[in-house]
């Protein structure tokens, strides 16, 4: 029966079980958050949400927790699963996003919802600052809401966002896992380093091309690491609170960094990861260059991306690229560029690294070290540094090194028991944030 538009047959409307409950399921997207009465919604920079929720005791300073919904690609190639499936398997949700950072965005919801079925009535005021460009800088998300919160006058007691995670398996010795909470993050450059020459034909070609002359200079970079810079910085400050949890002997160095610095610094720079932590980073992310198989190059171009040591600037940084480069036919075009952020307090006066110190203990008990750190990516809470001083980058999840490597690559995935203890460890930190006793500062801190 033909049903006119050239379509052969009429499609029923009619939908299983299964259907209809995933429809009213896809609807019920946190109902109570969206009719509370002291909870404020607003959507900025067009894909951006800001929740308010207004506390009853407003002598309490508010705090904000943040999360971002964007991601980064993800071919298909390489995946177990396809990586926008969302697929539940062996007890794990699949894909772009699960620990970058959607995790974080529907537990502190979810938690928030929760706790709202429940009746609960916030003594403390928060903010829920969700941004939608977080991977590409975080300009049109949370930038404006920042500008927006201080437009309104707007302090915060403190932030938490994605940042450093409970680490396990990434020291050798260290067998036990440890909460990393990241009190600073390192600076970053986008720097593109552009080859131009006289185009020509290929079968008279000039001694070196647009394309040889770049990559040699990106090959003089690789193969001249920035220094290294152990001993300055929030690390030693994070290996010696971790001393403890090793076995003799490591641990006896790890209390004298005095003598032993220069020889954990060279076992550091040996794994990519810990490396990132004791010097400035460069990664060669971009090339493009060539226009035709028998044409000479007119340009070749580079991005690198550079994760800044917290004990150097973007201007010395540059200024070393340029001194390894060394030739005067490369130039530089900064694209992006930010120093290192201030360290955030992590002493006991520190009411937002307490609040996840006293949290973490209480959902993760097998956790014996809470360490401040530092973040090796950056992450939006570096455009509210005119709301507070107080910034943790800490997610309330287990990682592995084969997980750290999904973030930005493949088979990024979180086991449905970490997602729930997520969302568990949300629900019992705003509460915390209510009923927390700052401790009386001592005699000799008075
Ligand atoms: C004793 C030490 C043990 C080892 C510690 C290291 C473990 C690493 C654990 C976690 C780090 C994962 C980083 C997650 C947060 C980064 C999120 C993210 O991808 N942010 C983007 C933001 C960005 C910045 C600038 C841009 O132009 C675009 C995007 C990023 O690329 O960093
Ligand atoms: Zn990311
Ligand atoms: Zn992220």
């Amino acid at each position: 029966m033909s049903t006119g538009k050239g379509r052969e047959r009429h499609i029923p409307s009619q939908f299983n079980q299964g259907e209809r409950f995933a429809m009213k399921e896809a609807l019920k997207v946190f109902p109570t958050i969206f009719k509370t009465r002291f909870i404020q919604h607003e959507v900025i920079g067009e894909y951006s949400h800001l929740f308010t929720v207004q506390g009853s005791d407003p002598s309490l300073q508010p705090y904000m927790l943040m999360a971002h919904s964007d991601v980064v690609p993800a071919p298909d190639e390489g995946w177990e699963v396809p990586p926008f499936s969302g697929l539940e398997h062996d007890g794990f949700i699949h894909g772009r996003g699960t620990l970058d950072n959607k995790n974080s965005l529907m537990a502190i919801l979810q938690a928030l919802e929760l706790l709202l079925i429940r009746n609960y009535i916030p003594r403390r005021s928060f903010f829920i600052a969700l941004g939608h460009d977080e991977e590409v800088s975080g300009q049109n998300g949370a930038q404006k809401i920042s500008a927006l919160l201080q437009a309104r006058g707007v302090k915060l007691a403190f932030i938490v966002d994605e940042g450093n995670f409970i680490l396990d398996g990434f020291i050798p010795y260290l067998k036990k896992p440890f909460a990393m909470i990241a009190v600073s993050e390192k600076g970053g450059i986008n720097l593109r380093l552009q080859v131009n020459m006289t185009p020509g034909h290929s079968s008279a070609p000039p001694k070196e091309t647009s394309i040889g002359i770049l990559a040699a200079a990106i090959s003089r970079l690789e193969q001249t690491p920035l220094p290294n810079m152990f001993g300055s910085g929030p690390l030693k400050t994070t290996l010696q609170e971790l001393a403890n949890e090793f076995p003799f002997p490591a641990n006896i160095v790890l209390r004298n960094l005095w003598l032993f610095g220069p020889l954990v610094s060279r076992l550091m720079e040996r794994n990519y990861i810990t490396n990132a932590l004791v010097r400035t980073t460069m990664a060669l992310t971009m090339f493009n260059a060539g226009v035709k198989m028998n044409v000479i190059p007119p340009m070749a171009q580079a991005i690198i991306n550079l994760r800044i040591h917290p004990a150097q600037t973007v201007q010395e940084v540059l200024e070393l690229i340029k001194n390894i480069v060394a030739d005067d036919r490369v130039q530089f075009h900064v694209l992006t560029a930010f120093d290192p952020l201030p360290v955030s307090p992590s002493d006991h006066q520190a009411l937002g690294y307490q609040l996840l110190r006293q949290t973490i203990q209480s959902i993760f008990p097998e956790v014996n070290t809470i360490a401040p750190g530092i973040c090796i990516g950056n992450t939006d809470s570096r455009h509210y540094t005119n709301l507070t001083t107080s910034i943790y980058r800490f997610n309330p999840v287990y990682l592995h090194p084969q997980d750290f490597r999904s973030i930005h690559g493949i088979n990024e995935k979180i086991s449905v028991q970490a997602y729930e203890t997520q969302v568990k460890f949300i629900f019992e930190f705003i509460q915390n944030a209510d009923t927390y006793q700052e401790p009386i500062p001592h005699l000799h801190e008075l």
